[in-house]
């Protein structure tokens, strides 16, 4: 079984998360955290970090990246497994900007986009939003319908 390990980063304030709006590739026209694949030779942790700097020109020190979820995604007729590494963090510099690949906006946390959103979210974040760590598992049909799922609040990773 292929895997594809990626990442995915949502930085939070007191009650705004930060959302990208994806301008070209996976997820196009979706608001989504920051991420993407780890590279050979590269940690979780660090590409986590070089992923949301490269994504909207925030920097985060990799150690004070919070790991808060692990989710597997299958796609019908796709041997590929994404393995997503999901992390949050409020300790960050710099201001977001918009880049070649997304266009980030802060939200507040009762007014999160989740129609414009991979349809997971919404089952998730309301586990990230109450300071919640998951796992979970998404069988895709399409990149709209899911057709399985679980999701299992755990203690630590
Ligand atoms: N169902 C889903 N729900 C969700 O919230 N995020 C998802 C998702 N499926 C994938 N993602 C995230 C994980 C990752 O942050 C991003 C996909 O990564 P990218 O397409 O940016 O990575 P690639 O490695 O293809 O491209 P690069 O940016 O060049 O590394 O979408």
């Amino acid at each position: 079984m292929n895997r594809k390990v990626l990442t995915l980063v949502l930085i939070r304030k007191l009650n705004e998360v930060l959302l990208g709006y994806k301008k070209r590739g996976f997820g196009v026209n979706k608001w989504n955290g920051f991420g993407g694949k780890v590279e050979a030779k590269e940690g979780i942790y660090e590409a986590a970090a070089r992923e949301l700097r490269e994504e909207c020109g925030l920097v985060v020190l990799p150690v004070n990246l919070e790991k808060i979820g692990l989710i597997n995604f299958e796609f019908v007729g796709d041997p590929l497994i994404l393995e997503v590494h999901v992390f949050t963090s409020t300790k960050y510099e710099g201001h977001p900007f918009e880049t070649e690949e997304m266009l980030p906006k802060w939200f507040h946390v009762t007014d999160i986009p989740f129609d414009d959103m991979w349809v997971d979210d919404k089952l998730w974040f309301p586990l990230f939003l109450s300071g919640k760590k998951f796992k979970g598992y998404f069988l895709f049909q399409g990149h709209d319908v899911i057709l399985k799922h679980n999701l299992e609040n755990i203690t630590c990773f």
